[in-house]
């Protein structure tokens, strides 16, 4: 089986010459027949929370916890904390190297350090659209962000970094991952954060949006700080590749506007890489690693302030 995806159209409305600006001029190369395997590596359907197996409870309990936690006040107090951008001085590879050490508590379907998951994801989508450069190197540093769960970034707990993202500030929506622990949060009961649009407005755009924090907001911010080229769309897809509620469920549609829609589309055919490649088979680093080299080098500085 291999996954069918829509063509993007990118110039179709007012917003045009911006996008055309920011993505990749060449056109955009249909599936190239990446294959969608039939289970994750347990044996179970991808994202499937509530099938009984090794890592059910364990990832239960992760959205409990971050359910609970996750509020518009602790997203405002992350925000200030890590804009300082104060933490450590390093190039994206060594960050990729830190995250050997890593391992996801919230991922279902992959327990391999995270570096695996990363060249998996790029390698696969590298075969499937070879000229499209800067989606490959998006697919390397999408999570890099969990580098927030290491000693010199505060060690932040998982609850604080990983697993799917939602809006804050505004109604919990019911596609949410064990959307029950929600009852706990204290924005919950709170008449300015649970309606429809709670804080916001219609079509204010995501860029409006406090979602909860992790590691894809984190990422989002070291590579706009550190003025990476990548094009929007690359930024985009760091910035929200864990909001499954929108890219899967299609909700908080009403809090998009016309640029949003655009880049879902790339969105969405990242996340068919970002999860069903996820898988046993190691990618051999050391024969990737230049090619990946000289895409960073193309795209950011040396050093970044993380
Ligand atoms: O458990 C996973 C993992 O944390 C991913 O990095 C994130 O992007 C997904 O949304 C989440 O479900
Ligand atoms: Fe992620
Ligand atoms: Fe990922």
């Amino acid at each position: 089986m291999t996954i069918i995806v829509d063509q993007p159209q990118f110039n179709e409305n007012g917003s045009q010459e911006q996008i055309a600006k920011n993505t990749p001029e060449t056109e955009l190369v249909l599936d190239g027949g990446f294959c969608l395997p039939h289970a994750n590596s347990f044996g179970h359907n991808f994202r499937d929370y509530d099938v009984e197996s090794e890592r059910q409870q364990g990832v239960e309990n992760f959205y409990r916890v971050n359910h609970i936690n996750q509020t518009v006040d602790f997203v405002k107090k992350m925000r200030k904390e890590y804009e300082k951008l104060d933490k450590v001085e390093m190039s994206i590879w060594e960050c990729c190297e830190l995250l050997n050490e890593v391992i996801d508590e919230s991922d279902p379907d992959l327990d391999e350090p995270q570096i695996e998951h990363l060249l998996q994801t790029a390698e696969a989508i590298r075969k499937d659209y070879p000229d499209q450069e800067w989606l490959h190197l998006t697919a390397l540093i999408h999570d890099l962000g969990k580098v927030l769960l290491h000693p010199s970034f505060g060690e932040l707990p998982q609850w604080a970094v990983v697993g799917d993202t939602f809006p804050v500030g505004c109604a919990f929506d019911r596609s949410i991952v064990h959307n029950k622990y929600f009852l706990q949060n204290p924005d919950y009961n709170n008449p300015a954060y649970n309606t429809k649009y709670g804080i916001y407005s219609k079509n204010c755009g995501l860029d409006n949006v406090m979602m909860s924090w992790g590691h894809d907001d984190y990422m989002y911010l070291v590579a706009k700080e550190n003025r990476t080229t990548l094009p929007l769309a690359g930024l985009f897809i760091i910035r929200y590749h864990s909001f499954y509620a929108l890219h899967r469920s299609e909700a908080y549609k009403h809090l998009m506007n016309d640029k949003d829609v655009e880049n879902l589309k790339w969105l969405q055919i990242f996340n068919k890489y970002d999860l069903y490649s996820k898988s046993k088979v190691r990618v051999d680093v050391e024969k990737v690693k230049p090619y990946y080299e000289s895409l960073i080098n193309k795209y950011f500085p040396a050093k970044l302030r993380w």
